[in-house]
């Protein structure tokens, strides 16, 4: 069985971070493990508290991880503090870590921030060279580039500028502009969308936690980083499109609507 672990921060609420991640390699037969960056008390309508863990203990989870059972793949959601940052770069890179998806989780869609400002340089320089892929939306994206985005052209000037100062993929989400849901892979120079219609649905709790997911559970199937985006990009088009409708805010998706549809 392959294994990916996801090292991000935990959703009480089930909609995103650790659970969000669970869930989907759960849906893809995958063996999931986690290293916990921070708990944070949060729901459909919000963020209200964030909980910190020491870096000794995120450091700590690392090497149980990586010296018991090795993931096939890593993905990473919220880091929050430049310590953090520290700890899973000095691991990753101990334990030889591969396939590694980086999700650039800066700021939740209630706008709550997610990481520490002056964490910025830390995440860049050390901690994105890391990654095989990198997978902003468009709000982070315009962080990492200082290019103000919203056409597509727009979208490919900034992947070109970010994959370049990096090194390495980069998937610039379009779930934030207007028409349909489409995503740019930009990769060794070479540029391809995938595109959905946009699913008119306002829960979308969680949906840049599920892609990365999918996408580090296609790598560590062996596919592809092109093939994992395309199977990642239709499995979240599905969650969004299977309808759930819980809480008071913007919800979570059915992560197994394969299953709940009775397919
Ligand atoms: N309404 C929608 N209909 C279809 N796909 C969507 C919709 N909203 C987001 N997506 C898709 O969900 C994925 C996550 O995108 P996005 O919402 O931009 O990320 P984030 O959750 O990090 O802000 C992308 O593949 C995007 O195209
Ligand atoms: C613990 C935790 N991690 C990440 C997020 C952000 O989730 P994401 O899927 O990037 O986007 P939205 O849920 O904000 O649409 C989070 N809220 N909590």
């Amino acid at each position: 069985m392959k294994k990916v672990l996801t090292i991000a921060g935990s959703d009480c609420s089930g909609g995103a971070g650790i659970q969000a991640d669970i869930k989907t390699m759960s849906a893809h037969g995958i063996y999931a493990m986690s290293v916990i960056t921070a708990l944070t008390a949060q729901n459909t309508m919000g963020v209200y508290e964030i909980f910190k863990l020491p870096k000794e203990f995120v450091a700590r989870q690392l090497d149980c991880i990586f010296t018991d059972i090795s993931p096939d793949a890593v993905k990473i959601g919220m880091v929050l503090s430049a310590d953090i940052i520290e700890a899973i770069v000095y691991k990753l890179k101990k334990y030889n870590a591969k396939n590694i998806v980086l999700d650039t989780v800066m700021v939740s869609t209630s706008n709550d921030m997610l990481i520490d400002g002056n964490s910025m340089k830390q995440f860049m320089e050390e901690l994105m060279p890391l990654a095989s892929l990198i997978t902003p939306n468009v709000p982070e994206a315009e962080v990492l580039s200082g290019i103000e985005i919203k056409t597509s052209k727009d979208v490919i000037a900034a992947a070109t500028l970010i994959s370049k100062r990096y090194k390495g993929a980069i998937l610039i989400k379009g779930g934030h502009l207007h028409g349909n849901a489409k995503d740019l892979l930009y990769r060794n120079g070479e540029i391809k969308w995938f595109e959905s219609e946009r699913i008119n649905n306002p829960n979308t709790h969680g949906t840049g936690c599920t892609l990365s997911s999918a996408i580090a559970c296609g790598l560590a199937k062996g596919y592809n980083i092109e093939q994992s985006v395309k199977e990642a990009k239709d499995y979240i088009t599905g969650a969004i499109r299977a309808g759930l409708n819980l809480g008071k805010g913007n919800g979570p998706l059915n992560h197994c609507y394969e299953v709940s549809s009775g397919r």
